[in-house]
């Protein structure tokens, strides 16, 4: 591991509607951006995708139907990069990212978290993020063949010894509790960064 390497990396994955971004958009808010970065593996795709469809790239990161109307094509078209080169995507996702703990948002397939445990063995740590298919409906979830039964969800839904669960059915305070034992690793893990940031500030440097 190098000085410049993160110190942590949470592999979030969950199903569509599960609350992936809202649990790790929470997360980033108890810590903090200087700290903490969202890495979207999607972001890259849906960049690329958008500019060679003429789509609007924002509309596709949202959480909104746009999104919902051109995923089965997205996913299509990012498979077909994936076969030529897997971690295609996660090398574009964390070019630049120069906080101590990540947070990818949105693994899907064995490839994404295999590129990211050969890249960086030491810091990763795999969370899922789980709903009931009443809550995932209730946020607009419907299923749609071709999506809902394919790698790009069910990719993960076996062999992977998942390091945290955690349930996202709408009781803050309960998701509140499950998220304590996350953010203890995660300032345990990044102490040494914040105590040389604090260093640095207070010697004026
Ligand atoms: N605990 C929660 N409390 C209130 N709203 C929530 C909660 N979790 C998720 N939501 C809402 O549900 C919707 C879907 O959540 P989110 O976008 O985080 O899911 P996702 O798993 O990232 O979905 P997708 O895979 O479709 O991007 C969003 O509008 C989000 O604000
Ligand atoms: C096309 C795709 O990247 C869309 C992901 O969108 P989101 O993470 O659900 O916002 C899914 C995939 O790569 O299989």
């Amino acid at each position: 591991m190098t000085a410049s390497d993160p110190k942590l990396i949470l592999l979030f994955s969950g199903k569509r509607k599960s609350g992936k971004d809202y649990v790790t958009d929470l997360i980033q808010k108890r810590l903090s951006p200087k700290l903490c970065c969202i890495l979207r593996l999607s972001a890259p795709l849906k960049e690329q995708y958008a500019q060679e469809h003429g789509l609007d790239f924002e509309e596709l990161l949202g959480a909104g139907k746009y999104k919902e109307q051109h995923r089965a094509e997205m996913i299509r078209w990012g498979e077909r990069r994936r076969q030529k080169d897997p971690g295609f995507f996660c090398r574009m996702a964390v070019c630049g990212a120069s906080q101590p703990m990540w947070i990818v948002s949105d693994c899907r397939r064995m490839s994404d978290l295999q590129w990211f445990w050969s890249e960086y063995p030491q810091q990763c740590v795999c969370v899922r993020v789980e709903a009931s298919e009443q809550t995932r409906a209730q946020r607009g979830w419907r299923f749609t063949a071709g999506v809902d039964d394919a790698e790009s969800e069910c990719g993960l839904d076996q062999d992977v010894d998942f390091d945290w669960t955690i349930r996202n059915d709408g009781d803050v305070t309960f998701l509140d509790r499950q998220l304590q034992g996350l953010l203890s690793l995660a300032r345990e893990r990044t102490m040494e960064h914040q105590y040389t940031q604090y260093s640095i500030k207070s010697n004026g440097q």
